[in-house]
């Protein structure tokens, strides 16, 4: 089936418009934190052109204090001339931002831990010496080098007390910063959790301040916190192509573009060249060696695989009916799987046409009878089913 009635971009009133969030790619910062993400230079450049091409707004990259090959690899990146906004993830420290503003990004995101996991067994400073360090920092960068983008976010925020995280983000919006940042650092919040931080954070920060998620999956909840974030007015989304990142990863690009296409199909077709994303998918496979998973969000090899009998009457007639999403948009095929157990005389009859093969009422219903007992004792394939339906034709 090629003609794709479903296909409706003409949704009447956008409940999120796509013109209200960004994307800030994170595969190569989050994405190098991967088990398998060890990018070299030949893969980086490949994978900023492709999120490039594709229309990604920004593309985070790891510290330039990893290494002195990361240092070089993050200014080959930012010489290549894309349209992407290059952002660098730094420790709140003077050392790592004078090593990064002369990498020619186009912002620097810094990151403290705020919560006592993260004060006690990583840093060890309080909110007092958080507070005093980003005042450093940020007024050296503001002084310095006026023109890049600040962005703060307060690592591990949904184990931190509220107190101390509306201290830490007056104090970084009052300094002037563009972006504040909440992360979900070990994937424990709730949508609602993430909906209601988002609206306070909003009250103590300036008007035109972003508000930045950043939401790990160890929960299942990556893409709801993600949506939700929007929905409460965070204007930034981090995700990783595949979700790829630390432990099971965070907010998939392409997870999270299926949730908010349905809110705004226009908008997202205007900014993203959606039909790359199986490109980006597989680029990402082949480079950690991992195959695309089968259920994965539209480029999974199930994702649209319709196999019901009372789902392939409908889809025949409208593929709307059993799909969200149309697959063409995002540059997937879809599958009509009729040679099985639970399929139905509408799949036969349809499979059959398509072979030029006509059966009256009650040979159709004697033929996918028969088909399913097939089934039942046995795999069937297409190629099984057409034989079947060949033979009945001339027995
Ligand atoms: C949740 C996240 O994903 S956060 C981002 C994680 N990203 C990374 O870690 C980037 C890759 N990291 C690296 O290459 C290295 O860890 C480096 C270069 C950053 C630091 O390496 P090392 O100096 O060898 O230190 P190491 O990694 O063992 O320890 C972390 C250091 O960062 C400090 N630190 C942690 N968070 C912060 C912060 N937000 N601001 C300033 N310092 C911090 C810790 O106190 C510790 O320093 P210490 O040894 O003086 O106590
Ligand atoms: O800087 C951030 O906001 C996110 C850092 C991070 O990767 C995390 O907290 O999981
Ligand atoms: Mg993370």
């Amino acid at each position: 089936m090629t003609q794709d009635p479903s296909v409706t971009t003409d949704h009447p009133a956008p409940l999120i418009p796509a013109t209200s969030w960004a994307i800030i790619d994170s595969t190569l910062r989050e994405g190098e934190q991967f088990a398998r993400g060890n990018f070299k230079q030949g893969d980086k450049i490949e994978i900023a052109r492709a999120l490039d091409a594709f229309g990604a707004e920004f593309i985070e990259v790891t510290t330039p204090m990893v290494s002195a090959q990361t240092h070089a690899d993050i200014r080959r990146l930012t010489g290549l001339g894309l349209k992407a906004k290059f952002l660098t993830h730094v420790r709140c420290h003077m050392d790592d931002v004078q090593r990064a503003v002369d990498t020619g990004v186009d912002g620097l995101d810094l990151l403290f831990g705020t919560s006592s996991f993260l004060r006690e067994f990583s840093h060890g400073k309080n909110i007092g010496q958080i507070i005093d360090s980003a005042q450093q920092v940020i007024s050296w960068i503001k002084t310095n080098h006026p023109d890049l983008q600040i962005r703060f976010s307060a690592e591990d925020t949904f184990r931190s007390e509220e107190a101390d995280l509306m201290a830490v983000y007056r104090a970084v919006s009052d300094l002037g910063v563009h972006r504040v940042g909440l992360a979900d650092t070990v994937g424990v919040a709730t949508p609602r959790q993430v909906y209601t931080l988002v609206r306070e954070v909003r009250k103590v920060i300036h008007a035109e301040c972003g508000i930045e998620f950043h939401g790990h999956n160890d929960t299942g909840c990556a893409v709801s916190n993600a949506y939700e974030a929007v929905e409460a007015g965070a204007t930034h989304i981090d995700t990783t192509i595949l979700g790829i990142g630390e432990r099971n990863g965070i907010t998939p690009l392409g997870g999270f573009l299926a949730r908010m296409f349905t809110f705004d199909p226009q908008g997202l077709i205007d900014k993203y060249n959606l039909d790359l994303l199986p490109e980006l998918d597989r680029m990402i496979a082949r480079m950690v060696d991992l195959p695309i998973p089968w259920n994965n969000y539209l480029t999974g090899e199930f994702a649209y695989n319709h196999k019901a009998g009372m789902h392939l009457k409908a889809i025949y007639l409208n593929p709307g009916a059993y799909e969200a999403i149309p697959p063409g948009v995002f540059g997937v095929g879809r599958r009509i799987q009729a040679a099985s157990k639970v399929t139905g005389k509408h799949a036969i009859a349809y499979k059959a046409r398509e072979m030029g093969l006509h059966y009256g009422e009650d040979a159709l219903r004697r033929v996918t009878d028969h088909i399913k007992a097939l089934a039942e004792q046995d795999e069937l394939d297409d190629a099984h089913l057409e034989q079947v339906l060949r033979e009945w034709v001339s027995a």
